[in-house]
Formats: C-alpha cells, sequence, structure tokens
C-alpha cells in the first residue's frame, strides 16, 4: 500500500478531484436537484448508536456471509456503477480484479465501459452479478440477461429507480452527459439484437438507437414477472424503498432487494435507505435477502445497517474514487480500509462473526422531543 493512499472519505474524495477533470469528478460526486438525498445519506446513519458487549473472544472475526447457497467473504459488494472509464482507463476491469481479491461480489453495470463479456475475461473466478436497466426492448432485454448467464453472472439486479434521469443540477450547469457522449455503450453496441436494429454504424446511429431503448418509464411489476419466469437466475430489484413494494416483490419470488436511493442522485428529497430500511425489515423479515446501499462509507456504517436488518450492503462512491485515484490497486486499498474499519468496529463491540449483528446491539438516538 503507499503511504499516501487517503484513509478519511473526505481525502478520498479530494484526491479523486485532484485527478479527473472538473465535469467528469462532478458527474460522479454529485447527488439529483439541491442534493438533500445525498446529504441525508451520509447524516442519517448518526441517529442511530451502537451498544457493545463484553466478554467475547474477538481475537479473530468471521465476515463470511451466505448469500443464495454462495458464502461471500465480507458483506461488502461493488455497487454497479456505469463507465468506469471515466475515472480509469482499465475501468471495470480493474474493479473486479480488486472485488475478488477481497471475494466480494461485483455488480457490472449495463451501462459498463467495458463489455460484460470483457469483464468476466478480465477475471473469470470473481463472484460476479449483472445490473440490468431494464430496455425498452424486449427481445434486447432478454439477449443481456442470456449473454449475462452464459459470461457466468450469477445474479441480475434491476434497477427500479430510472424511469428518467435525475434533475442534476451539477452536470446541467457544466452541460455534462456521458450518456451523449456515448460513453457505456459497450453491452449494447456488443448486442446482435441491438446491431440489428442499427441504421448505420456512426455514432450518431447509435446515439439515436440507444436513445429509444434505454429508458423505459412504464416499467412495471409485469415485466418483473416475466423476467421471473425468464430465467432460473437469482433475481434482485434495486432502488426499494416502500414496504408494500417489498412485499410485491416477495409476491413475485423475488430473490433480494437492494434498498436504495441511487446514492441520491435520482430523486431529491428522498427517504435515506437506512431509515427505509426498519420498516422494510418489519414487513418481510427473513423472506428474501435485504441488501442496502447509499452513503456506506465506514465499518460503523455497515454494522448500523446489519443491526437494522440488512444481509449486506453496497459499496459505490468509495471504490470508484479509489479508482480514480491508482485503478486497481486503488480500489484495493479502499476496499481493505473499510474491511479492517469493520472488523475493528465487531472487535469493539464484542462480536466474533457477523452473522451475530441484530437489532439488540442498537438503538435510536433519542431527540430533544423524545421521538
Ligand atoms: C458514477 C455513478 C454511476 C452509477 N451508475 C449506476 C448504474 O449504472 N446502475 C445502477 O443501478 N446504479 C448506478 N449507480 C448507483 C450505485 O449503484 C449505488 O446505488 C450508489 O452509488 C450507492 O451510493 P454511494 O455512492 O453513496 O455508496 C451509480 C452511482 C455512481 C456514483
Ligand atoms: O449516473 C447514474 O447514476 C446512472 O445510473 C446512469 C446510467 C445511465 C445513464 C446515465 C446515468
Amino acid at each position: 500500500m503507499t503511504a499516501s493512499f487517503p484513509i478519511r472519505f473526505q481525502d478520498l474524495e479530494q484526491q479523486a478531484q485532484d485527478r479527473l477533470e472538473p465535469k467528469v469528478f462532478g458527474y460522479i460526486q454529485s447527488g439529483g436537484g439541491r442534493e438533500e438525498t445525498l446529504r441525508t445519506n451520509e447524516t442519517s446513519f448518526e441517529k442511530w448508536q451502537l451498544v457493545p458487549r463484553f466478554g467475547a473472544d474477538v481475537s479473530t472475526v468471521s465476515l463470511d456471509k451466505k448469500i443464495h447457497g454462495e458464502t461471500i467473504q465480507s458483506p461488502i459488494l461493488l455497487a454497479p456503477v456505469g463507465m468506469q472509464a471515466l475515472a480509469n482507463v482499465n475501468g471495470e476491469k480493474a474493479s473486479v480484479s480488486a472485488a475478488h481479491k477481497f471475494g466480494m461480489p461485483f455488480m457490472a453495470s449495463t451501462v459498463s465501459s467495458y463489455s460484460l463479456e470483457d469483464i468476466a475475461e478480465a477475471c473469470p473466478d470473481a463472484e460476479r452479478w449483472f445490473q440490468l436497466y431494464y430496455p425498452n426492448d424486449e427481445a434486447l432485454a432478454k439477449s443481456f440477461v442470456q449473454r449475462a448467464e452464459k459470461a457466468g453472472y450469477k445474479a441480475i439486479v434491476v434497477t427500479i429507480d430510472m424511469a428518467t434521469l435525475g434533475h442534476r443540477e451539477k452536470d446541467l450547469t457544466n452541460k455534462y452527459s456521458p450518456f451523449r457522449l456515448g460513453k457505456g455503450m459497450s453491452n449494447y453496441t456488443n448486442d446482435p439484437i441491438f446491431q440489428s436494429y442499427l441504421r448505420g454504424y456512426s455514432q450518431e446511429d447509435v446515439l439515436a438507437e440507444m436513445q429509444k431503448v434505454f429508458f423505459k418509464p412504464d416499467l412495471n411489476w409485469q415485466h418483473i414477472q416475466q423476467l421471473r419466469k425468464a430465467t432460473s437466475l437469482p433475481i434482485y430489484i434495486k432502488g426499494v424503498l416502500h414496504p408494500d413494494d417489498t412485499e410485491k416483490a416477495v409476491e413475485l419470488g423475488i430473490d433480494g432487494i437492494v434498498v436504495s436511493n441511487h446514492g441520491g442522485r435520482q430523486l431529491d428529497r428522498c427517504i435515506a435507505s437506512i431509515d427505509a430500511l426498519p420498516l422494510i425489515k418489519a414487513r418481510v423479515q427473513d423472506q428474501l435477502t435485504i441488501l442496502l446501499d447509499s452513503g456506506i462509507r465506514s465499518g460503523p456504517d455497515i454494522v448500523t445497517a446489519l443491526a437494522l436488518g440488512a444481509d449486506a450492503v453496497l459499496l459505490g462512491r468509495p471504490f470508484v474514487y479509489g479508482l480514480a485515484i491508482s485503478g486497481q490497486s486503488g480500489v484495493e486499498n479502499v476496499l481493505e480500509n473499510i474491511t479492517n474499519d469493520l472488523t475493528k468496529t465487531l472487535q469493539l463491540m464484542g462480536i466474533n462473526d457477523v452473522n451475530q449483528v441484530d437489532h439488540t446491539f442498537i438503538r435510536r438516538m433519542s431527540t430533544p422531543e423524545g421521538t
């Protein structure tokens, strides 16, 4: 590890900013609207307090978690982040390799810089999941899923919070849209169905077709139901915040959800994931796997999520900043730091197996009004 690699999240963000073009950094860092959700994501964790216990032998700590039958080495997964070549030329190929070193699943985005096949080839043994932006075309949706199955992806994660792109004031001010610059299209341009729709192969032709198929504002539960029938892979729904939606997912035989507000990039003034979690857990208990993201920055954040009912968490911006600072080794640094923080947090709480974390280790801070 290089001596100067940042430990604190603020320093990580600052060094990434120093290395990236302002517009690119702005795109990665910013949130939707006035960034209320982005701010809430971090501050909401502070409403909770951990309650340690004494007496367990914490000389070693197990971080192993079982998720749909597979053991992962830590309750941390790498969130699907599109267009990672914006941060480092090796993009997803670097981050999937770093994730594999830590036994953490890597979620490849539909709008990745490298195609899902190239990412698989870069690190065939990594536990890889495929995140699906359900395209506005059934044949293309089917093709994406089949390609992911064939390339050895272990689960499909359907993101449901992208009916339209969030109103991102920073990007609008900077007039910056990686999408319109033609980034993140490898999964499309390498797809036989997408290719069959193209009028020609110029950048303009590809962009025009992309505009037609990317957003699906009429996405609904019937599509999820069809998808359930179309694949035997576990299906996760990412972007769930309402207990009713969670219950619906259970009814349709969905394997898991990601409680997420997309890192504050979509709906502004949105509930924080960590605040949505208790009601969701109370409604469905253990009927499906519950993952959570948006604002996870530290070991205590992870333990808070687990104590409130999550099975594991996803990291977004922190690993992308590591990637921007020094490619694969930067991602490894970030993963190592957060793993160390998590391990120490558990030791200091008197816990030697992460599976022991439950609601008895947490309490909500009382407010002056006593709520
Ligand atoms: C630059 C960037 C690109 C993203 N691209 C995607 C994407 O393609 N698909 C998706 O489901 N989520 C995407 N997300 C959201 C992440 O998966 C995740 O929900 C979020 O980053 C978690 O919050 P955090 O950054 O506070 O950890 C993206 C996030 C960022 C920062
Ligand atoms: O920026 C994002 O959060 C994101 O998920 C995305 C995906 C495709 C196009 C533009 C943005």
